[in-house]
């Protein structure tokens, strides 16, 4: 889905297919130049990470197994409950391993502080953390992110796995959702 499949809905295109596709291959290569070589786990967290994890994981040079989470903190809303669920935990032993958390927002911070002190609890070697987005503005928890896309103004955007009430994952690019669609 393209932005003008949906245009009344959406405010303003901040990030474009293009744009995000040269940003992931540059991430892609800061990871590569940091764990090329090791055996590092990717943690994608559903479903948001989804597209995400899918283009970076194929900009990566090296070998990295993938394995996933489902969590969830903002059930049909804008605003994060705070309260993180399992929906589906990993299949892998994390003891010892090193672990790249891939995600694709960081908000409140809250549901990343949670899942890094929670894999920690496994006994991980390291646990680092990769997102596409972050709201410097909307945290509520300060998190050490190794790896970062960009910095967003504190505003609801949709697309590129990003939902709103479980509409507009597919969009093809990241935009800032118009207010008359959630008030
Ligand atoms: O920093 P936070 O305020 O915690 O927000 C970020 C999290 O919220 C979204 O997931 P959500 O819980 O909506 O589930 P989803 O990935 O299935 O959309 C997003 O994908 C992040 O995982
Ligand atoms: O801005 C957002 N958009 C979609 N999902 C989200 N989850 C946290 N923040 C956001
Ligand atoms: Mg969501």
């Amino acid at each position: 889905m393209k932005a003008e499949d949906v245009q009344g809905d959406l405010t303003e295109v901040l990030f474009t297919r293009e744009e995000i596709e040269a940003k992931i291959a540059e991430l892609a290569a800061a990871v590569d130049a940091d764990y090329r070589g090791r055996d590092v786990l990717l943690v994608g967290v559903l479903k948001g990470a989804v597209m995400v994890m899918a283009d970076l994981c194929r900009a990566l040079k090296g070998q990295y197994p993938m394995d996933w989470m489902a969590v969830s903190s903002y059930g049909s809303g804008t605003k994060s409950s705070g309260v993180v669920r399992i929906l589906k935990d990993l299949d892998t032993d994390l003891s010892g391993r090193d672990v790249l958390i891939v995600e694709d927002i960081i908000d409140s911070g809250l549901t990343l502080s949670w899942l890094r002190a929670n894999l920690q609890s496994r006994r991980a070697a390291s646990v680092e953390i990769c997102a596409l987005l972050r709201k410097p503005e909307a945290a509520k928890t300060a998190i050490d992110v190794r790896y970062v896309g960009w910095d967003i103004p504190n505003e609801f955007v949709v697309g590129y796995g990003l939902d709103y009430a479980e509409k507009y994952r597919n969009l093809d690019c990241i935009a800032t959702l118009a207010p008359h669609v959630y008030e």
